[in-house]
């Protein structure tokens, strides 16, 4: 339709090969802005080879296409602004022996530069230096800027990388397994700010396995396994104990808790 936005992502026949193997095969699936996506699927399913390949760290086999606002090409500096990319390999690269005594105010406001660090031929102006700030302070964690991040609890550091990835005001905010190693409490308040960035206009794209921590907000659910789309549409379609059964392979129950879903299994 003329004047319709393209989709936030659009992929079409998307297939990958990792170890020789063909671990995404035909894939196709789409994501308007402001429609919060939950990709479900178990270990193995191919999930965090999606969001490589989202994030163009892989490239799909020729005849595939990964679209991001309609444009195929794009320069990665600008990718990374529009798309903020939180997951467990980010915080390794930024906590991690390459990441050195990296504090966590540097580790956001180097985002403005693409880079892990700051460096001193990095200059931070007024403006990045206050928009820095108020990202970590959006995530609860403006107290803890000067602590180096690989001494941070994994839920502190879930907090700052998420300051990270704000500090652009993108319009995606891709989440792989997000409340890994979060206990009850720490998960569920996490969630809830998860929410406040979903509803000040970030499109949320949450990866996991867990059907607790699809929020309120999420519309579409994207089942993947083995590498294939087994199904795509909204919650109550997508979240039926015969549909969930299938996808891991194990008798499931679900639960309805007002706009939240429970999923037992066995
Ligand atoms: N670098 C690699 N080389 C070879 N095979 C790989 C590589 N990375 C992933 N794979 C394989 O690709 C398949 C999909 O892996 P992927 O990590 O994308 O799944 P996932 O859904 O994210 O799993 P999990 O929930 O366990 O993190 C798996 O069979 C995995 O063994």
């Amino acid at each position: 339709m003329i004047g319709e936005r393209p989709p936030l992502l659009d992929i079409r026949d998307a297939s990958v090969l990792r170890g020789g193997q063909l671990v995404l095969d035909h894939i196709s699936l789409s994501v308007r802005e402001g429609q919060h996506t939950a990709i479900l699927g178990p270990n193995g399913a191919g999930k965090s080879t999606l969001m490589a390949l989202i994030s163009r760290d892989l490239y799909p086999l020729h005849g595939g296409q990964v679209g991001i606002m309609g444009q195929e090409r794009w320069r990665i500096r600008d990718l990374r602004s529009l798309i903020g990319i939180v997951s467990p390999s980010v915080h390794l690269d930024l906590a991690g022996e390459s990441g050195g005594r990296l504090d966590a105010f540097s580790a956001v406001a180097a985002a403005f530069f693409s880079s892990r660090g700051l460096s001193p031929n990095h200059s931070l102006d007024d403006d990045m230096l206050r928009r820095a700030g108020e990202a970590l302070t959006r995530m609860g964690v403006n107290h803890l800027a000067a602590r180096e991040v690989a001494t941070l609890s994994s839920g502190e550091a879930r907090r700052v990388l998420i300051a990270r990835a704000l500090v652009h005001n993108p319009r995606a905010l891709i989440l792989d397994e997000p409340c890994q190693g979060l206990d009850p409490g720490t998960r569920r308040r996490f969630l809830e700010d998860l929410r406040e960035v979903a509803r000040a206009g970030t499109t949320l794209i949450l990866v996991t396995h867990h059907v607790e921590e699809i929020l309120p907000e999420i519309a579409q659910i994207i089942l993947l396994k083995h590498g294939k789309i087994a199904g795509a549409g909204d919650k109550d379609a997508m979240l039926e104990r015969g549909r969930l059964g299938a996808l891991f392979d194990t008798p499931a129950k679900v639960r309805r808790n007002g706009d939240w879903y429970h999923a037992d299994f066995g």
